[in-house]
């Protein structure tokens, strides 16, 4: 069911700073912020020749990011985000199976125009899980 890591999401408390950390110490291809408000992100893409790197930094007041900077407020690995042919199959196969899908379980659009939902990360070894439909 899932397929190519998509990509690795780092929360980051100085989005500036950490894309030009990216961007001049470790010399990757560092895309520009965008803002997602729908999400309550503001994200800069890194590309990899094998996946990418998602900077994310809270926007707005209700930004699902803000609770885990204040847990973790140098930043850290906070998602990553997994492939799927089919959301809709993958999220039934997965509540089938007791997991969690987050929010109301209806897919919303992500940073790259496609489908995405996210599984609770108690259920998978403490780690939130994104799917992307593709
Ligand atoms: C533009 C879209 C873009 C894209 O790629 O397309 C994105 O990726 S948007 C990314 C931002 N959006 C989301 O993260 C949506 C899904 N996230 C959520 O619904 C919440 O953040 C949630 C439910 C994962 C966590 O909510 P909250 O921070 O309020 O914490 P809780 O008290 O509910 O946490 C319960 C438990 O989980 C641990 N936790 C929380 N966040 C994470 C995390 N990122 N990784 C691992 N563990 C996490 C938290 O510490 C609690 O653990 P406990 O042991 O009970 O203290
Ligand atoms: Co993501």
């Amino acid at each position: 069911m899932i397929g190519r890591l998509n990509h690795v999401a780092i929360a980051v408390p100085d989005l500036e700073a950490s894309a030009a950390q990216y961007r001049d110490t470790l010399g990757a291809q560092v895309g520009p912020p965008l803002d997602q408000p729908d999400h309550g992100v503001t994200v800069v893409f890194i590309d990899l020749p094998n996946t990418k790197i998602e900077l994310l930094h809270p926007l707005g007041d209700a930004s699902p990011v803000a609770a885990f900077l204040e847990r973790n407020p140098s930043g850290g690995i906070h998602h990553i985000c997994y492939e799927v042919d089919d959301i809709g199959a993958a999220a039934a196969r997965l509540r089938a199976g007791g997991a969690r899908v987050l929010g109301d379980g209806t897919p919303r659009i992500g940073a790259h125009g496609k489908p995405v939902l996210f599984l609770h990360p108690k259920d998978f070894n403490g780690c939130l899980i994104e799917l992307e439909q593709i």
